[in-house]
């Protein structure tokens, strides 16, 4: 069955008079991908800071599981990415994978079986010795990936998870997502690529920190007449844009 697993109650987050993001509500289902698409500094970091509860609301209210957060119990049912990678570049991928092991409590051969599987998903399996330090910026954000993989977490959340990543292999990560969303695992994903986007099951348009469309990319596409989502994020962002009326170009300049 269906089942809410992520609810965002008219959130909105300031620092100081700045307000960066403005009244979100959103709910996210099990098995659902989930993807928060919009231009640099539309606050999709910030919602996700929060739903993994490292920032809080300055109004509104966030629930994982129908469970209000922050709530450090609902750390364990939860994978997260972050934008940049939190890895220790003096030990090995082995060694950083098993750290990361211990603090959910994987032990001895459950921990070595998802360790090995972890890997072969974002194929780094050959490299598992080496030191972090001599990775590329690619290999660590696989790593990062296959950390967040490492507990089988009922809930997803990564932040830009293949930046970096070259097509063939963000190929295979998108068929490892579709096989955890087989199982029930929710996915959000940032992005700010289109064909990336075109992925998910839903999408959320964020700009200057509002939810200016929500749908499947299909129903994105009919409602705004577009071929591409690209073209409909620049029709959303256009209308929601007083003054903009006329700077589609200028919209499409912010993505990078
Ligand atoms: N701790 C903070 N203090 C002040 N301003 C912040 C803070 N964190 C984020 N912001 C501001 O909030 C806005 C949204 O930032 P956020 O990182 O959420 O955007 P984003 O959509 O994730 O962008 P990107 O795709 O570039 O990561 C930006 O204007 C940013 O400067």
């Amino acid at each position: 069955m269906e089942e809410k697993i992520v609810t965002i109650h008219n959130v909105s987050r300031s620092f100081g008079k700045h307000q960066v993001l403005k009244n979100i509500s959103l709910e996210m289902k099990s098995g659902e991908i989930f993807g928060l698409l919009g231009p640099s500094g539309a606050g999709k970091t910030t919602i996700v800071k929060q739903l993994v509860g490292l920032d809080l609301p300055s109004e509104g209210e966030i629930y994982l599981f129908q469970e209000k957060m922050p709530n450090l119990k609902l750390i364990e049912k939860t994978g997260y990415m972050a934008q940049s990678d939190a890895l220790y570049g003096e030990l090995s991928a082995k060694e950083n994978l098993e750290f990361f092991a211990a603090l959910y409590g994987l032990k001895g051969a459950k921990r070595k079986k998802r360790i090995k599987v972890v890997m072969e998903t974002v194929s780094l399996s050959e490299h598992i010795n080496k030191l972090v330090s001599t990775y590329s910026g690619g290999m660590k954000r696989r790593l990062s990936l296959a950390i967040a993989l490492l507990h089988q977490p009922q809930l997803l959340i990564l932040d830009e998870p293949t930046v970096g990543i070259d097509p063939v292999l963000r190929k295979s990560i998108w068929n490892a997502f579709y096989e955890l969303k087989e199982i029930g695992t929710t996915i959000i994903v940032t992005t700010h690529v289109m064909d990336e986007a075109e992925k998910c099951d839903r999408l959320g348009m964020i700009r200057d920190g509002r939810l200016i469309a929500l749908g499947t990319p299909e129903e994105l596409k009919n409602k705004t007449n577009s071929t591409s989502i690209e073209e409909a994020f620049l029709v959303y962002g256009g209308a929601g844009n007083e003054n903009k009326r006329s700077s589609h170009s200028n919209s499409s300049a912010n993505y990078s």
